[in-house]
């Protein structure tokens, strides 16, 4: 691929372009005249707060939003994307953040859904392989999407766009879902685009990661441009404080509260699988007292959904005593039931399992706030509740969207997390258990989330953390455990462990039992709580 210089500004020339480019959403403007050259040869960063405006202007770049007003240019001249297929036909493949993959195909069946024509399918698993060999990207045509960890699942849809040849890949917040090694991966495989003269935009909210890899930065703040920079020239704090327009707290550590009573007690749990990928669970311990928040770090797809099933009563322990909620057996009772236990649960999937999204913000607060005294009183709905709820969750979380009460699906990634944890923890929860607290939410809401939790945890609340973000663990919680292949590790204190133990613990050493800093066995969970 060769690449052409533009002559005003000697840099390369521009592939794709958004020129004053706007978007409104009834009376919100998502984005304002946002103008975007992506270069070939770069990887360019697209940065904002959650709400900023990045997936709206994404969207139009691509076809699957038309502009109010502005244009798009392709190789200089102006190109018109009516949808997604004539963007792909130019030469623009998308990675979205929500995977597009059938659990029970094949990576070569789904990849053939995809493309036009019936390419027989051992021919397109050699493209596949070949496309693998030369990027690096690690994925078995042969093997069931089912089976694959989330990381193979993104490298899969990478696959699917890099065999359509594109010259410009944006990747919408690809990291997110990535353990630390296959993030290095990924970002090898970004390099050789580019080092082929294709561009990459790069969405995410890692900034040392975007400084890292990204060769300049957008930066957009309320759906406006706010400056074009190049990120190796920042700060990480510098390039937060052009996206949120002030300096970014980082979360404060509250360590002088009492560690009480266990409030989440698992025994000797056992889940037989259903045959996917990680979802067996073997002999789980675990005790989280109040005033604790202990983290649970692995690769996605190692159990941990099925851990945040059992813990919620989505799926019931075969022995009710295998869980324990505030000296109650729970494992036989449902969500509702241990919702009335005051248990809160936030699970991974925001769009579609907690929240309903085609339901307005409103009634999406009562999905979970039903049994709360109050809400409904005789079997009648009380409006007013609601709407006071709805109001405290939006003002104490800092929830941003257009209109009134818009359905949860309208609102941006980030601010849907903040609704849903607001609507958790304005419950006054004793159980918290969260499954990726911080997944697609910009630097301050994280921090802000995490002090929450950290608060939640300083007032009695026992807090359960599943996260793939070692950094954020290690940053927030007292104990952290490893989940590999449905075994879950003993909780250790975050000061007597290291990256590198939980690293080990998280490839799968868990006949190893322990992710003590010096590999020395560690006492079962729930002995020596107390020292964190
Ligand atoms: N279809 C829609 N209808 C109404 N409002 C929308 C729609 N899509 C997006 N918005 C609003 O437009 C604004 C920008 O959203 P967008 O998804 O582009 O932000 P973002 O920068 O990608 O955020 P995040 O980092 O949270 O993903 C938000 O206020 C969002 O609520």
């Amino acid at each position: 691929m060769t690449v052409g210089v533009d002559a005003a500004t000697d840099l390369p020339a521009s592939i794709l372009e958004a020129v004053g480019l706007t978007k409104r959403f009834g009376a919100l403007v998502a984005n304002d005249h946002v103008s975007l050259a992506i270069r070939a040869g770069e990887t360019h960063a697209l940065l904002g707060e959650n709400g900023a405006g990045k997936s709206t202007l994404v969207k139009m770049m691509c076809g699957l939003l038309q502009p109010d007003s502005g244009e798009l240019l392709y190789d200089g001249a102006p190109a018109f994307f009516p949808d997604p297929a004539s963007s792909r036909a130019r030469g623009v493949g998308v990675v979205f953040q929500h995977f597009a993959l059938f659990d029970a195909l094949t990576v070569v069946e789904n990849v053939a859904l995809g493309l036009p024509g019936h390419e027989p399918l051992p021919a397109l698993a050699a493209r596949i392989e070949e496309c693998v060999h030369r990027y690096g990207l690690a994925v078995e045509p042969w093997r069931r999407v089912g089976e694959l960890s989330v990381g193979e699942r993104q490298r899969v849809e990478i696959v699917r766009c890099l065999l359509g040849d594109p010259r410009v890949l944006i990747l919408d917040e690809p990291t997110s879902v990535l353990t630390p090694d296959e993030s290095e991966n990924l970002f090898r495989t970004v390099d050789l685009l580019t080092g082929e003269g294709r561009a990459v935009l790069f969405i995410s909210h890692k900034l040392d990661e975007v400084r890292r890899l990204c060769h300049r930065a957008t930066v957009l703040r309320g759906g406006k441009f706010i400056a074009e920079v190049d990120p190796k020239q920042e700060s990480s704090a510098g390039l937060a404080r052009l996206m949120v327009g002030a300096d970014v707290p980082r979360t404060p550590r509250l360590v002088t509260h009492e560690i009480g009573e266990p409030r989440l007690l698992v025994r000797k749990l056992d889940v037989a699988g259903d045959g996917s990928r990680g979802s067996a669970l073997h002999e789980i311990d675990l005790e989280i007292r109040a005033g604790e928040i202990v983290g649970i770090a692995g690769v996605a797809g190692n159990g941990q959904t099925t851990l945040f099933e059992v813990l919620s009563g989505e799926k019931l322990a075969e022995d009710p005593e295998s869980i324990v909620i505030d000296k109650v057996p729970a494992g036989a009772l449902g969500p509702t039931e241990r919702r009335a236990l005051r248990a809160g649960f936030v699970p991974e999937e925001r769009l579609g399992h907690a929240a309903a999204p085609d339901l307005p913000l409103s009634d999406n607060v009562l999905l979970t706030t039903h049994g709360d005294a109050g809400i409904v009183s005789y079997g009648v709905i009380r409006r007013g509740a609601v709407k006071d709820y709805f109001q405290r969750i939006v003002k104490g979380f800092d929830v941003r969207f257009g209109g009134r009460d818009p359905k949860a699906r309208r609102l941006s990634g980030g601010n849907l997390q903040k609704f849903v944890i607001g609507r958790e923890v304005l419950r006054k929860p004793v159980l918290l258990v969260v499954d990726q607290p911080t997944w697609g939410v910009d630097a301050a809401a994280a921090a802000f989330i995490r002090t929450t939790l950290r608060e939640k945890a300083a007032e009695g609340c026992a807090v359960l953390v599943i996260s793939q973000d070692l950094d954020e663990l290690l940053e927030f919680a007292d104990r952290i455990a490893v989940m590999s292949e449905g075994h879950l590790t003993a909780p250790v204190p975050v000061a007597e462990t290291s990256r590198e133990a939980i690293g080990l613990a998280m490839g799968g050493a868990h006949g190893a039992h322990d992710v003590g800093r010096d590999g020395a066995a560690q006492t079962p969970a729930g002995e020596g709580a107390d020292a964190s």
